[in-house]
């Protein structure tokens, strides 16, 4: 009996690995376990008798998701639809992940996890597809809205503005887009936290949660702080000057939403905080200077 972490080579399945402790956790990367493979999925449900798992699997590539479309839906709406079907099968419980991008972000304030979805692409609509296959196939499951999403491991706006920064003297950063950045090792904790509350206690509080990193900012409050803790931590040599533009000025194939920021009431109410960006950027410029 497991915990089966899927995804595992991504920012949130690696920080869920190298946080296991004595936890009893197996990961699979996508070339272990590829989940647009159904009967690959019941072959591992066979060989790891899992009694939770956490899906960290997903197609993340934003813009290119609008023209990649079928491989965006396999990947982020009927991958975490099989998931459920076999945890439902076998009697296990399903942690999984999912987006801000699910709004169109035009909510004034922190959006509730009842807000209505009206995804602005595909990435978003594909992750809210599989959030509905999760709900209707899976009474156990927890399904946790993360945004922003940013680690030492894999790839994230940070690893692109310290490139960036090492390029160019002036950058662009859009300025009316605001939210919550949150540090892939806090996701990982969470849910570290919510599958041993599971083991101990055989339940958990099942739904939809929000977890973001405070306190609110915008992508280029976000760049300016890392170009500042960069500078001052020596890995930039001097400070990039940051313009700060309209989303209008930075064109892209996928829109995204104007407020991303998540009301995370329902995870503080269970004793689980939102994380500091700021305490986490340091930790993870912390991990790449070293
Ligand atoms: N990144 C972000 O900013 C945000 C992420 N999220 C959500 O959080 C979760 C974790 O994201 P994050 O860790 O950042 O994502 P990453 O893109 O870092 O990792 C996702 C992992 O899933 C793997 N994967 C892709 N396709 C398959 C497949 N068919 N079978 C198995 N594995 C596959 C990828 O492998 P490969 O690299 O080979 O494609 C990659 O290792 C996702 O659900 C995501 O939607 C939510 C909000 C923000
Ligand atoms: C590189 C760059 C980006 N930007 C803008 C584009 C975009 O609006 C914003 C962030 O760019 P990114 O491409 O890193 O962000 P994006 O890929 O949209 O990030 C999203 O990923 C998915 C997976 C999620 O679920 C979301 O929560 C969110 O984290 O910054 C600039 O303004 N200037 C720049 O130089
Ligand atoms: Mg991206």
């Amino acid at each position: 009996m497991s915990i089966l972490v899927t995804g595992a080579q991504g920012q949130v399945g690696y920080e869920l690995l190298i946080r296991r402790g004595d936890l009893p956790v197996v990961g699979l990367g996508r070339t272990e376990l590829d989940l647009t493979d159904a009967i690959a999925i019941d072959n591992a449900f066979a060989v790891y008798t899992p009694r939770i798992v956490i899906n960290a699997a997903a197609y993340t590539a934003v813009d290119k998701a609008e023209s990649d479309i079928a491989a965006a839906y396999a990947v982020n709406r009927d991958a975490p639809g099989y998931l459920a079907a076999a945890c439902a099968r076998t009697g296990a419980a399903l942690l999984h992940l999912s987006t801000d991008y699910v709004f169109n972000g035009n909510a004034i304030g922190p959006i509730p996890v009842d807000a209505p979805a009206a995804p602005l692409g595909v990435y978003g609509d594909s992750k809210w597809q599989g959030e509905c296959l999760i709900r209707e196939g899976l009474n156990e499951h927890l399904i946790m809205r993360v945004a922003w999403v940013f680690g030492a491991h894999g790839n994230n706006f940070v690893k692109t503005m310290l490139r960036l920064g090492r390029e160019r003297d002036e950058l662009r950063v859009v300025a009316d887009q605001r939210g919550g950045p949150t540090p892939a090792a806090a996701i990982a904790e969470c849910l570290l936290e919510l599958a041993q509350r599971y083991l101990a206690g055989g339940t958990l509080p099942w739904g939809t949660y929000h977890y973001c990193g405070q306190p609110e900012t915008s992508w280029h409050g976000f760049a300016e702080a890392i170009f500042i803790r960069a500078v001052a931590k020596g890995l930039l040599p001097c400070l990039p000057r940051v313009h700060a533009i309209t989303s209008a000025d930075y064109p892209t194939p996928a829109r995204r939403p104007t407020n991303s920021m998540l009301d995370c009431t329902g995870l503080t109410v269970l004793g689980i905080a939102p994380p500091d960006w700021r305490a986490g950027l340091d930790a993870v410029l912390e991990a790449l200077s070293a």
